[in-house]
């Protein structure tokens, strides 16, 4: 029997309606939660990503404001816009988009952004915050990973996790979070030996390598739940994951598909993170 899929498009739409109710109530207090995201260089996904962000953003009723720049832009510049934003009071979110040109330098931008607008969670504050326990903003894909998690009620308390990728963004936050809630957490990375007998143990797999269906059938537990972050665009069009699904749904008990996954949840939770940041402005 196949595996049961875990849908983030429904998921996110539950959330996104729970949002849009808060949504209203902050804004009637005269506080409307307010991102601005930031895209530079001509990536055609960084620009679907944006555009999909802004979008979502109008839905829940949040003010916005996407600012493209072109390739050419400098690493000055762009810190002068982001100490602009941090200083207006109707932007409680900046976001910018990754991956940045290579002339610009990713870790000197996201430390500009000032930690209570740090909407991606990216920041070393809220990073550190995070590692202590304490989190502010946690980063949206690992955050969506956990919501999907809480969402079939699985008991991580005690479960074998394991993570494939040891990113910033994605692998050592989810490390993290799920090691909060109590799961024994392995992170694999590119020089792992023998990557099938860490995944094979796994009754958690979170998989974030950019690698095309990498995870074979063969390297999934049975019933375990599989957690697909990778989007990855094949020759003829078509988006597939890290995992090959087609071979994994016959092993695995629960699964992400690709798309349809985790990609909405990454923008849902930084629309949560968003309004959080304007329910504390509001009441500061
Ligand atoms: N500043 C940031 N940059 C990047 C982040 C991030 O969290 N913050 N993550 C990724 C890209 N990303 C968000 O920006 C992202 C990726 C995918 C999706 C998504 O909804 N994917 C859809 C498919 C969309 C398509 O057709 O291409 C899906 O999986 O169903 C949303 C956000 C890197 N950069």
């Amino acid at each position: 029997m196949p595996a049961q899929l875990l849908d983030g498009n429904a998921l996110s739409k539950k959330i996104r309606s729970e949002i849009a109710a808060r949504t209203a109530i902050v804004t009637a207090k005269g506080v409307k939660p307010g991102l601005a995201v930031i895209v530079v260089g001509e990536n055609p996904a960084s620009q679907v990503y944006v555009r999909n962000k802004v979008k979502a953003c109008e839905d829940v009723g949040f003010y916005s404001i996407l600012e493209r720049y072109p390739e050419a832009f400098t690493q000055a510049e762009l810190l002068n816009r982001i100490a602009v934003l941090n200083a207006d009071p109707d932007i409680h979110g900046i976001l910018v988009q990754l991956p940045l040109p290579i002339h610009i330098a990713s870790e000197k931008v996201l430390e500009a952004i000032a930690p209570e607008k740090d909407v991606d969670g990216f920041h070393v504050a809220n990073a550190g915050a995070l590692m202590v326990g304490q989190p502010e903003f946690k980063p949206c894909t690992p955050y969506g990973c956990m919501k999907i998690l809480e969402n079939i009620d699985y008991p991580i308390r005690g479960a074998r996790a394991v993570i494939v990728g040891a990113s910033n963004i994605v692998g050592k936050p989810m490390a993290m979070l799920l090691l909060q809630a109590g799961a024994t957490v392995t992170i694999c990375n590119s020089k792992t030996r023998d990557l099938a007998h860490h995944t094979k143990d796994a009754d958690i797999l979170v998989v974030a390598t950019g690698k095309p269906k990498m995870i074979t059938g063969d390297m999934v537990k049975n019933g375990a739940v599989v957690i697909d972050v990778g989007i990855n665009r094949t020759p003829d069009g078509k988006l597939c994951g890290d995992v090959d699904f087609d071979a994994a749904q016959y092993v695995a008990g629960w699964i992400t598909p690709v798309p349809g996954g985790v990609g909405p949840m990454t923008i849902t939770m930084l629309l949560m993170n968003t309004l959080e940041a304007a329910e504390k402005y509001s009441k500061a």
